[in-house]
């Protein structure tokens, strides 16, 4: 015999009833079959809903009384087109909630015992309808209520069972009853009186695993809409997967604890019976799915994540404590009398910490304050203490293997991500490790954790993007032509996006293919505001994108940090700023481990700062660095050819976007000597941008003139000069190329004439040359060289750090 369960999603639509069917027809009458089916899809909690509405006086139950109708009638239209006579049965259970909806509108109450009247109503309709379905197949089949089989007590809402009685009736019904097929609702069952009651939310499985323990079944199947129990929620943890082999313990440690595929009390029948439990996957039958036994398997020292939200601490303290006699006893009685099922304990010399569910506060604060009311007027003890909106997210594994050290691990996890841990416990059992964080926390915590003890790299990447100029949309565009990949496989995402105007996000990820659109349809943008929503959106791995000039965004970056969020940027401003500032930022970043990557702060995408550190990591001493690092200049100098004015030659490089728009930035120098800065901060200086030396080739009247039309004028009064230097050169047989220079602690940059015997000599357009002579590539130093600007090349390079942080 076996027992089978489908859940709601497994019946929610007449896809997955067909589904059902075919998992049942490929059982091939190999085995006898108990079927145990839950309500459509949400119809329970529209059932809950109908009753409160009714009771609350508010008319909108008749609306969720026609949703629920309008949803059966449609699967049963499409699952049989030539209608059925069976319609009318259905019909009525509709029209008796109706009838009761209308009375507890009237009367105005609602006791538990009639919302359990109305919640029996989705698996009486849900499983006669499959009932009828498996019918058409041709199986002998039958159905039966399980109101006739399962008893409980009058614990309306969440009825505790009374196995002995059970068990018998169900296995003189399985005796008599000779159908290889029996279709039976589950969630439901009735008192000694004969009322429906129900075994509580999700106790559907509950209504399986009884069964099952009762016939001694081969195994009890749970099919499902995931393919088995996974590592963690996969709604929060995309990364998540199924755990092929779970120990009962494990199996309701994860489930006590916030896995919801499994309803906890399931357990403990077949558990009992050692009845094996495999979860399936109704919609992908062949995937293993989870097995739960006791039999010896191969198993990671951690089994699984979960998370319990909306959890409320309650402490008990004081300094008188430890002269209370029976303490614990006397909490623990009162905790037991209330039926309070404790998900977190822990406790000093003075004080006991107690997590709870929010919903039983309020009993419970009453209950301990009484139980300890003269030891409170005595003052060896406060009032219960209580703390809301926190989430318990526990750690399971296997406490033969190295408990301590997952401990440490999930400590440093939490911490280094910026996740405040209220307190961390060691549970009874040592076979899980739980930590109290706040609600605003528990996804982030979890795709962390998961990260740590179960996924290799590269690790998903969550990013906001600062500036949509140039550089800017070339990175949406190299993103969304790597979409397989980068989306698909690494899991970088872009959930946020501005320019100076709009700022929007998207906590699902941005579709970057409609950026422009998704942008203009955002909200008026505010730095601080964009800063304040990646800190509320609180996702793992968040990456700030600074693709712009701005100084305001560099200051940023350091609020950004503190919050465990990286920074990639080609905004030069932050690094070549003050060195204190610099050096802060750096100090920063490393003490929460968050990326801080500025590749293209130098070269564009040319490995220059990468290969920069990859040599100082691994020991080796800088002589010396030589570069040509002005694409714009460069490509200047290469084309100031006899025949051309100077002006003529920076116009064409202008116009050809080789220049800022006011080519005086690159012609002055300034943005060499910031770069040149950084690769001598990154070698371990302490310089400043005043210490680099420097001889200005432009005359300072084209420097100072008010625009850029005049800067052209003044330019043009200075052609003999620049005629001079060009002419100068060739006479020598040399080119002129503007150099960066750091040798023995000083730094330059200044306009040289050189020969071809000079590496840079050949340089063409607007490439960029980096010269390092260092201890190992002394005879023959190590030469980076390639276009250095631009928003195709430095995008790109912003990609490849990107790709870089997730490793
Ligand atoms: N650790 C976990 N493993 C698998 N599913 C989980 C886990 N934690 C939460 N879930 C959620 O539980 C859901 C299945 O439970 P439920 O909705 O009650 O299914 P059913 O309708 O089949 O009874 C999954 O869709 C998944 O989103
Ligand atoms: N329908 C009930 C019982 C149940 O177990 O449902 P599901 O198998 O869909 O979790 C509920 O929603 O609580």
């Amino acid at each position: 015999m076996k027992v089978l369960k489908f859940g709601g999603t497994s019946v929610g639509n007449p896809h997955a009833i067909e589904q059902v069917c075919d998992i049942i027809k490929n059982n091939n009458l190999q085995d006898r079959c108990a079927i145990i089916v839950s309500a459509v899809g949400n119809t329970t909690d529209m059932l809950v809903k109908c009753g409160q509405l009714a009771y609350h006086k508010n008319e909108k139950y008749r609306y969720f009384i026609e949703e629920i109708e309008i949803q059966h009638l449609n699967i049963i239209r499409a699952l049989f087109p030539s209608q059925s006579n069976f319609i009318s049965s259905i019909k009525k259970r509709l029209n008796f909630l109706e009838i009761f909806c209308d009375s507890i509108f009237h009367v105005m109450e609602l006791s538990k015992r009639s919302l359990d009247r109305i919640m029996s109503l989705g698996e009486l309709i849900s499983s006669y309808l499959f009932y009828e379905k498996i019918k058409e197949y041709g199986f002998k089949t039958i159905w039966k209520d399980s109101q006739e089989l399962i008893v409980t007590d009058e614990r309306y809402g969440c009825a505790q069972v009374d196995i002995i009685k059970s068990y018998k009736k169900i296995q003189y019904f399985f005796s008599i009853e000779s159908a290889p097929y029996a279709i039976l609702p589950g969630f439901i069952a009735s008192s000694p009186r004969k009322e429906v009651t129900t075994l509580g939310r999700g106790g559907s499985d509950y209504s399986a695993a009884i069964i099952a323990a009762a016939l001694k079944a081969e195994v009890l199947e749970i099919w499902t809409d995931v393919s088995g129990i996974m590592t963690a929620d996969p709604r929060i943890v995309l990364q998540a997967f199924p755990i092929e082999n779970l120990f009962y313990e494990e199996a309701i440690e994860l489930s006590n604890l916030g896995a919801k595929v499994i309803y906890p009390p399931t357990l403990h029948p077949v558990i009992e019976k050692q009845i094996p439990i495999l979860v399936k996957n109704t919609f992908s039958p062949s995937e293993k799915g989870t097995r739960i036994n006791n039999a010896p398997c191969f198993k990671h020292s951690v089994t699984g994540i979960s998370v319990k939200k909306n959890m409320t601490m309650i402490t008990l303290k004081g300094i008188g404590m430890i002269n209370i006699l029976n303490y614990l006893k006397r909490l623990f009685t009162v905790l037991s009398r209330e039926k309070i099922q404790v998900l977190f304990f822990s406790t000093s010399e003075h004080s006991i910490l107690l997590g709870i569910e929010e919903s039983e506060v309020m009993q419970i604060k009453n209950s301990i304050n009484n139980e300890f009311s003269q030891e409170i007027d005595k003052k060896y003890l406060f009032p219960v203490l209580v703390e809301q909106d926190l989430s318990i997210i526990t750690v399971i594994g296997d406490k033969t293997k190295n408990m301590h050290r997952t401990s440490a691990r999930m400590f440093i996890t939490l911490s280094k991500n910026n996740i405040y841990i209220r307190d961390l416990a060691y549970n009874v059992s040592k076979k899980n490790m739980s930590a109290v964080i706040k609600n605003s926390d528990f996804k982030k915590a979890l795709n962390v954790l998961h990260e740590t003890f179960f996924e290799i790299p590269p690790k998903p990447i969550n990013l906001f993007v600062a500036g949509i100029g140039k550089v800017g949309r070339k990175l949406l565009e190299h993103i969304s032509i790597q979409k397989t990949y980068l989306i698909k496989e690494l899991q970088i995402q872009v959930m946020g996006l501005c320019n100076s105007k709009t700022m929007y996000f998207e906590e699902q990820g941005i579709d970057v293919k409609n950026w422009k659109k998704n942008l203009e349809s955002g909200n008026r943008m505010r730095l601080h505001r964009f800063i304040e929503k990646i800190h509320l959106m609180n996702m793992h791995n968040s990456i700030f994108i600074d693709a712009t000039d701005s100084q305001d965004v560099a200051r940023t970056y350091d609020k950004l940090f503190v919050k465990g969020i990286g920074v990639i940027t080609c905004n030069k401003i932050a690094c070549s700023s003050s060195y204190k500032d610099y050096k802060n930022l750096k100090k920063i970043a490393r003490y929460f481990k968050v990326p801080f990557f500025l590749e293209t702060n130098v070269g564009a995408g040319l490995p220059i700062i990468s290969t920069l550190n990859d040599l100082l990591n691994s020991g080796d001493k800088i002589h010396l660095i030589e570069a040509v690092l002005s694409g714009s200049i460069n490509f200047i100098f290469n084309h100031f050819k006899s025949g051309r004015t100077f002006s003529e030659t920076v116009r064409e490089a202008q116009k050809r976007g080789y220049t800022e728009p006011d080519p005086r930035i690159d012609l002055s120098g300034i943005d060499v000597m910031r770069k040149i800065l950084i690769l001598v901060r990154e070698c371990g200086d302490s310089m400043e941008l005043s210490q680099i030396r420097q001889k200005p080739f432009l005359p300072e009247e084209c420097v100072k003139a008010n625009n850029v039309e005049s800067f052209y004028e003044k330019l043009s009064q200075y052609e003999n000069y620049f005629g001079r230097l060009r002419e100068e050169a060739k006479n020598k047989g040399k080119k002129l190329r503007f150099m960066a220079k750091y040798e023995k602690g000083n730094a330059n940059v200044e306009l040289k004439s050189i020969g071809p015997e000079h590496p840079f000599y050949q340089l063409e357009g607007d490439d960029n040359i980096i010269l390092y002579k260092t201890q190992r590539y002394y005879e023959q130093p190590l030469i980076i060289k390639g276009a250095g600007a631009g928003a195709e090349v430095t995008a790109s390079g912003i990609l490849s750090d990107i790709i870089k942080a997730s490793r």
